[in-house]
């Protein structure tokens, strides 16, 4: 049988400390473990903008595969998802992060688990710690959701199951829309109808800092995903890396989402559409900046490879195919050296 992704990652022990987030409404100023050095390149801001693509277009599909390709990412509106279903995740990961920080830590991701409340996985290849804190939903949140609430988990764990299922849709309609710019198609990939797809959704928050500019919110990463669709609040914070650029700021649209090509569609296109490196600086106005990436993957015995379709004209694969239960263990301990430990 198929293990779930929540499996593949169990399998990934994390030490302690690099669960536990600080409690942030204690701290008045910020603590060395948590000070970074500042970079040169942290307002490195040139007025350039990723692509918004209205999903409704009749060029959608050309226009995704060239954001995908110069950008590896862009904004999507007119995706289908109702402005009051993003409003009520909001609403109710904001209820969860402003629980006092004892009860949060009641539902505490184990070191060998997936799921729960604690600091973001990649905290283990830095040596400070990030201004964020984070639950992590895989399938139903109802177990950590009681630990919460005992009593009042019902609306959470609604809104959060409801929210998956439309997501997957979406999810699975931008898949199409970028491979099909590739003239390849969902039957291309070597998934079984019936495993598990291995999907996840990120709550993130980054609570207000007394010294913005010396914190971190999410430190440089790829995602190991085919793709990830992130709903960001009004508050800024997400910038993304254009090689030539710099940083560029992700400046939220209302009601649109943002995509990203993660590391499996990176491989799957033989480099063509690169996993973007990307980051969460500190919101300066002071505000508590919330955003919910749904990550959306492959099944966990899946082989990533360049379907043959793409490698017609005589392209030599860039990557050895990889099960994507083998690349997550991969990146787990690697990080950003995982897509060269499988270059060819
Ligand atoms: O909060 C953001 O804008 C980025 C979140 C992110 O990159 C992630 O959850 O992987
Ligand atoms: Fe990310």
């Amino acid at each position: 049988m198929t293990a779930t992704l929540s499996q593949v990652y169990s399998e990934n022990l994390i030490h302690h400390h690099h669960i536990v987030p600080l409690d942030f409404n204690s701290v008045r100023t910020v603590p060395d473990s948590h000070v970074w050095p500042k970079s040169d390149d942290s307002s490195s801001d040139h007025g350039l903008r990723i692509p918004a693509i209205d999903l409704k277009d009749p060029n959608a599909v050309k226009l995704a595969g060239q954001a995908c390709e110069t950008w590896g990412a862009f904004q999507v509106i007119n995706h289908g998802i109702p402005l009051n279903l993003l409003e009520e995740v909001e609403s109710e990961t904001r209820r969860l992060f402003s629980l006092p920080a004892e009860t949060k830590k009641k539902a505490l991701r184990k070191p060998t688990g997936a799921t729960g409340y604690g600091l973001p996985r990649i905290s283990e290849f830095f040596p400070k710690y990030m201004w964020h804190e984070g639950f992590t939903i895989m399938g139903s949140p109802a177990d950590h959701a009681r630990m919460l609430w005992p009593n009042d988990n019902a609306r959470f764990c609604d809104v959060m199951d409801g929210y998956q299922k439309k997501m997957e849709v979406v999810a699975e309609k931008l898949t199409s829309l970028i491979l099909g710019s590739l003239e390849i198609s969902g039957e291309d990939l070597n998934r079984d109808v019936g495993s598990p797809f291995g999907a996840a959704l990120q709550l993130n928050s980054y609570p207000p800092c007394p010294n913005p500019n010396r914190a971190m919110g999410l430190a440089p990463h790829t995602d190991t995903s085919l793709l990830t669709i992130l709903h960001q609040t009004a508050a800024s914070g997400l910038q993304i890396f254009k090689q030539g650029a710099g940083w560029v700021s992700v400046l939220p649209i209302a009601g649109a989402l943002v995509v990203n090509v993660g590391d499996l569609l990176h491989i799957l296109s033989n480099a063509r559409f690169p996993s973007v490196l990307h980051r969460a600086v500190l919101n300066r106005d002071g505000c508590h900046r919330l955003s919910v990436a749904y990550f959306y993957g492959l099944p966990s015995d899946c082989r990533v490879s360049p379907p043959l379709k793409l490698l017609n004209s005589g392209e030599k694969p860039k990557y050895r195919s990889v099960t994507v239960k083998e690349y997550v263990g991969i990146k787990s301990k690697n990080f950003q050296e995982a897509l060269s430990l499988i270059t060819i």
